[in-house]
């Protein structure tokens, strides 16, 4: 039997969208720590809901280019992964890796062929691969922007690379991009949300019904 499709909820600040996340049957719960984000969770809250996460869905903390101190208050808290989603190299994951002593997950931003082929590259240093929607330019945060990418890019990639897929994805589209893609998991932010930051439970819901019903 094929494994299950991990699905993760990204950009959970609050206690109540947390359990809804559960509840609908979640495998992994996003919280933000960038304070550019809308989904920004601060220091002191994002130890509460990483306790609240513990024993019931992985919890995984999203940073953008961490200094060391900011890798080691995090890995601090105890998440299960911590997720690099800035221009961190290769070199800087595996280092960050070794510091943190959790999984890492490492997104890539996807634009063209050239993004595809910088994929083999992380592979080794990090314990996952996110591909995203490249931000456009100009953009005041490396994702979380609700904006998908040209799914053929990744006929490109090595098939024996597993990966996640985000940008973009909403309750009406992941099922095609599930059938088109093939991810062995799928991240959303912005298409759970009825405003910027702000989680709706409705649109958790049919977004882990509709993906689940494509595999
Ligand atoms: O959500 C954000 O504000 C954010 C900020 C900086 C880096 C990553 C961010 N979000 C991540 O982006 C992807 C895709 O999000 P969306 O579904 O397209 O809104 C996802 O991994 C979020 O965790």
């Amino acid at each position: 039997m094929a494994d299950p499709l991990i699905i993760k909820i990204c950009g959970i600040k609050t206690f109540a969208m947390l359990d809804a996340a559960i509840a609908a049957g979640a495998d992994m719960i996003g919280f933000m720590h960038f304070a550019r984000s809308p989904r920004h969770v601060p220091i002191e809250m994002l130890a509460e809901l990483i306790s609240a996460a513990r024993g019931q869905v992985e919890s995984c903390v999203v940073l953008v280019n961490p200094d060391n101190s900011s890798v080691a208050e995090v890995a601090a808290l105890g998440p299960d992964w911590i997720q690099l989603h800035g221009p961190e190299t290769p070199h800087r994951v595996e280092a960050i890796r070794a510091e943190a002593g959790v999984e890492i997950m490492k997104a890539l931003p996807i634009g063209s062929a050239e993004d595809v082929a910088q994929v083999a590259g992380f592979v080794e240093v990090a314990d996952r691969i996110l591909l995203d929607a490249k931000p456009p330019k100009g953009a005041d945060r490396p994702g979380g922007l609700g904006e998908s990418f040209d799914w053929s890019l990744l006929n490109a990639l090595d098939p024996s690379v597993p990966f996640m897929l985000s940008g973009g994805l909403t309750p009406d589209n992941v099922a095609e991009a599930i059938r088109t893609v093939s991810p062995f998991g799928i991240d959303v932010s912005s298409g759970v949300e009825r405003a910027p930051g702000e989680k709706d439970k409705r649109l958790i819901e049919a977004f882990i019904r509709n993906a689940r019903a494509a595999v």
